[in-house]
């Protein structure tokens, strides 16, 4: 994959990883973009790279390194937005993916923002809660030349949530000298978080999986569900799914996979994941010890929430859902997508199923700027909204060119950034 890519000089060919993947959706979205396209190599350099040295004192009194990035791949149409990953195997090359699906999910679903994402390779388990605060404040510090409201907004990913933006909004604004709230979103909601966030990439999941399912002639209503990754977005997809009707058939998180064919109390998984950190050793279903069987789980709905390049050429074949919502980013890889194409499995693309949570970062920004909050069932229902409008516009696409919803996804949205990037010019 990738080999007549011009790789930036600072990846190595062995690092390519979900970078790779992201340049083969662009290979495939740009014969569909007509004389724009002479500006398809915008999208394949990010605009800006900075890399960080994250030095902590540890609670010990040794001092720990830790490397984080912030990655701003496009711009044309606004400030960079994207979440904050901390996690062990964080690469630099999945950072620019990310920020790279952020810059298309963006556009896919017209929110005016460039993309953007940043992240620290660590495992915040092994912290203590001080040295994880400390590692939050000097990561947001390094990266405080680049970020703040009108220039670049980071929100939750993985490993992070309220708590971290909190602390992450607190130290940018101790180095601006006034409260600046609206340089993160995901915040808590006494700090100027909007209602509605927490559960926003799920609800959009599951918003459009019930168009999904429409299309495909299935009931919500008894459909089996299998969900990979139980936190924020997986968790709050399964409840939604389950409080529709649906029964959630099998669970895998990064510890076990757990499955019950009458379906799984998902309210019961949740306050037990909330009490152990992992669905590992949940009293209520049955677990299975070879991880790769969760990928032929009998199931109509399959949920990718977890990771990137989980469905791939290796397990592409023994899916048996009808639909894959991408609740993660990159979850699967272009080899799959042509597997699962030829079994007729539709697949709804991540920069349409779940945009959802930055589509609600954009209302809590905005309510910020205004400091005028709405309700939550405003901004639900805006949420849906443009959640419905966005699937369909990408479907009818679809079904006019003859494409796969993620090359429709990426014709709209890559459109929208190249037609600004055109009308902007080049000449400083
Ligand atoms: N939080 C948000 O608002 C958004 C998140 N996403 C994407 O959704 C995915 C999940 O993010 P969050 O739910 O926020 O993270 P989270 O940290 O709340 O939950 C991650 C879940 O994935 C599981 N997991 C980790 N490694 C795994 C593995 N190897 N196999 C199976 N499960 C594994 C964890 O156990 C956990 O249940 C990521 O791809 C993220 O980029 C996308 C849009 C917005
Ligand atoms: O809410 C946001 O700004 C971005 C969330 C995110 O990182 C994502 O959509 O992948």
């Amino acid at each position: 994959m990738a080999a007549n890519h011009e790789i930036p000089s600072y990846l190595t060919p062995h690092e390519i990883g979900p970078w790779g993947v992201y340049l083969e959706q662009i290979d495939r979205v740009t014969p569909h973009l007509g004389n724009l396209s002479r500006w398809v190599e915008t999208l394949k350099r990010p605009k800006r790279v900075l890399i960080v040295d994250v030095p902590i004192e540890r609670d010990d009194g040794t001092i720990a390194h830790f490397e984080g990035y912030r990655v701003q791949h496009n711009t044309s149409r606004g400030p960079g937005k994207g979440g904050v990953r901390f996690h062990q195997d964080v690469t630099l090359s999945e950072v620019m993916a990310l920020s790279a699906w952020m810059t298309v999910k963006n556009a896919a679903v017209n929110v005016p923002y460039g993309g953007a994402k940043g992240g620290i390779r660590v495992d915040p388990k092994t912290l203590s809660n001080g040295e994880l605060q400390r590692m939050t404040r000097r990561y947001t510090s390094e990266i405080n030349i680049i970020i703040g409201p009108n220039k670049d907004i980071p929100a939750p990913d993985v490993n992070t949530n309220e708590k971290i933006m909190a602390w992450m909004m607190d130290t940018y604004s101790m180095n601006q000298g006034s409260t600046a709230s609206g340089v993160v979103t995901g915040k808590p909601i006494s700090l100027g978080g909007s209602l509605g966030r927490h559960e926003a990439t799920g609800r959009g999941v599951f918003v459009v999986g019930c168009e999904a399912a429409a299309k495909r002639g299935l009931d919500i209503k008894g459909a089996r569900v299998a969900v990979q990754g139980f936190g924020n977005v997986g968790g709050i997809a399964a409840r939604l799914f389950a409080e529709a009707g649906a029964k959630v058939v099998a669970v895998q998180d990064h510890v076990t996979t757990v499955v019950r064919e009458s379906g799984i109390d998902v309210p019961a998984l949740l306050k037990y994941v909330a009490e152990t950190g992992s669905v590992a050793g949940f009293g209520g279903a049955e677990r299975i010890n070879d991880r790769s069987e969760f990928w032929s789980v009998d199931c109509d709905i399959l949920i990718p929430a977890a990771l990137e390049q989980q469905i791939n050429a290796a397990n592409a074949n023994k899916i048996r859902a009808k639909i894959i919502l991408e609740g993660a980013n990159g979850p699967t890889t272009p080899e799959a997508d042509d597997i699962l194409h030829d079994k007729g499995v539709l697949i709804v693309p991540d920069v349409i199923a779940n945009a959802g949570g930055v589509t609600v970062s954009y209302f809590e920004w905005v309510q910020d700027f205004s400091s005028f909050f709405w309700t939550e069932d405003e901004i639900n229902q805006r949420l849906t909204r443009i959640m419905r409008e966005a699937f369909t516009a990408v479907w009818q696409l679809a079904e006019e060119k003859n494409v796969s919803l993620r090359t429709a996804a990426f014709i709209v949205a890559c459109t929208r950034v190249l037609r600004a990037r055109e009308m902007r010019g080049l000449y400083p």
